[in-house]
């Protein structure tokens, strides 16, 4: 997609945007541009507000101030074009619990408007690709967690959206699946479509994305390419950790109980 000067539409715009629980300022004032086509990765050390932003960029909190668009719809002005665009695997992940597996993708795709038939095919497909297919009659609320991150990862992606949202997608989740939902959503991001994940992970982030936000205490510290994030340190990991100034804390002089002698 192109707009009028010539350059894409990015993925996702952010612009002053805002949010305070009571006193607690979760996000403060951020402005971000996430362009479209690129596997992105969202990290931030615990309460750096990376859930409250995914959660207001994809409609389901509203901001104090501030603007968000994705694929140039206003989220909060036009929330039905938004909706419709995206895909989102959000935090604690709610699901229908009562439903089988089969039965939620159904239930998502009609949802989404799409034709039975082709709910059917994509479906099973989804189910075949991620491991899923011997548990599809199974209730979701008997799932394992990295069973549940998958069939949440099936709903989020059966109507194809342009950008998919997914709040730490490896998280419980085994090796072996891991590696499935890799492989889904590097298919998925090479065909032109934008994943915009929150991690804690920085080895994950830095072999699977190659863009990067990092957010502290409810700003933007540094975006851009994997490359231009970690500058001239060693590891995204190194990057991070002085970014965020989490350098060198020594806990050990502190905790001079712990382990040893005295009980
Ligand atoms: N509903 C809420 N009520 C009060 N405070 C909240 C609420 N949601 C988030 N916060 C606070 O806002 C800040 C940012 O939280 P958020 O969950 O967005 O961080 P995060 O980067 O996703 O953290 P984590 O990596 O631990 O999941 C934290 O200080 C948190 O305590």
């Amino acid at each position: 997609m192109t707009d009028a000067s010539g350059a894409g539409t990015p993925a996702v715009r952010v612009q002053g945007l805002w949010k305070r629980f009571g006193q607690q300022v979760a996000v403060a004032g951020i402005d971000l541009e996430l362009p479209a086509g690129k596997f992105i990765g969202l990290v931030g050390p615990n309460g750096a507000g990376k859930t409250t932003t995914l959660s207001m960029v994809t409609g389901l909190l509203r901001p104090d101030q501030g603007s968000v668009s994705v694929v140039g719809h206003d989220v909060w002005r036009d929330p039905v074009a938004v909706k419709a665009r995206i895909g989102v695997l959000p935090e604690g992940l709610r699901l229908f619990e009562r439903l089988s597996g089969r039965e939620l993708l159904s239930y998502s795709g009609r949802l989404r408007g799409l034709p039975g038939a082709e709910v059917d095919k994509r479906a099973a497909q989804l189910l075949d690709v991620l491991d899923l297919a011997g548990a599809q009659h199974k209730l979701v609320v008997d799932y394992s967690t990295g069973m549940r991150k998958k069939i949440g990862l099936a709903a989020a992606l059966l109507h194809n959206p342009e950008v998919l949202f997914l709040d730490e997608p490896f998280e419980g989740v085994d090796p072996v699946s891991a590696q499935i939902i890799r492989g889904v959503l590097e298919r998925y991001t090479a065909s032109g479509a934008t994943v915009v994940f929150s991690s804690h992970v920085m080895e994950l982030v830095e072999s699977l994305c190659d863009w990067v936000a990092v957010m502290a205490a409810g700003r933007i510290r540094a975006h851009g390419t994997l490359d231009e994030v970690r500058g001239e340190a060693p590891t995204l990991q190194t990057a991070f950790l002085e970014l965020v100034g989490a350098r060198g804390r020594d806990a050990s002089s502190d905790l001079d109980w712990l382990g040893g002698g005295a009980r």
